[in-house]
């Protein structure tokens, strides 16, 4: 199979069940409060024990203190921290204290905001390139932006990489073919409304990954 999919933001049992059913690998659990996605630690653990153990737990959060990435990973389980708008050094400390996998998410608009990945070179164990949300955002991610994917073309790419933003059913063999991803993430391409995941999406979208 060319890709695998992590469905982000579930919430639910019944969305959670349908993404490992379909095939998912990593299942991604919000940790972060302005977000409808956001977890309760209650919530949080109900879902990770619903995970199997060939499907990964990946926490998100936004330049996380350490005291919420503590009670997350006890609550989540979570095999995975993927880490928006946090520094190469704040990423190294976070990796270093709970030693679990992180995951930098890098912003892009431009050409030019791909080279933050090389600033997480040694640090990150995997790039997650997410489209840049506008200024003023409530959200650095799950908003349904697309970046234009030409830009990674000819990128020389420091570390193991994920394709983010704007994806949906419709484009993610698009996304897929024009840029070589090996993992496809989404969130809101596959809700009815913000935080509100679809279970025909999101079947949808893991039949059409599956289907490459
Ligand atoms: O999804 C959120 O609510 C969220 C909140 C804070 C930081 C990151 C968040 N999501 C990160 C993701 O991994 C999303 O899946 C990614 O941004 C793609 O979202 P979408 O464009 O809606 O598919």
């Amino acid at each position: 199979m060319p890709a695998t999919a992590k469905i982000c933001g579930l919430s639910t049992p019944e969305t959670l069940d349908a993404a490992i059913a379909g095939g998912a690998s990593h299942v991604g659990l919000v940790f972060f409060a302005p977000s409808p996605r956001n977890l309760s630690w209650t919530r949080a653990a109900q879902l990770a024990a619903r995970v199997p153990a060939h499907v990964q737990r990946v926490g998100v959060f936004v330049n996380p203190d350490d005291a919420l990435i503590e009670q997350a990973v006890a609550a989540g389980h979570l095999d995975i921290l993927q880490l928006h708008d946090t520094t190469p050094e704040r990423a190294a400390a976070i990796k270093a204290r709970t030693g679990l996998a992180v995951w930098i998410a890098v912003a892009v608009r431009t050409r030019g905001d791909l080279d933050a990945a090389l600033t997480y070179t040694g640090v990150a164990d995997k790039v997650l390139y997410d489209a840049k949300t506008p200024p003023g955002a409530a959200l650095p991610g799950g908003m349904g932006v697309r970046f234009d994917w030409r830009l990674l073309d000819g990128f020389r790419h420091p570390l193991p990489w994920a394709l983010s933003g704007g994806l949906d059913p419709f484009n993610v063999a698009e996304a897929v073919a024009a840029t070589g991803a090996t993992l496809v993430d989404v969130s809101s391409g596959v809700e009815s409304a913000p935080g509100i995941k679809d279970l025909g999406k999101i079947g949808a979208f893991l039949r059409a990954v599956n289907d490459l």
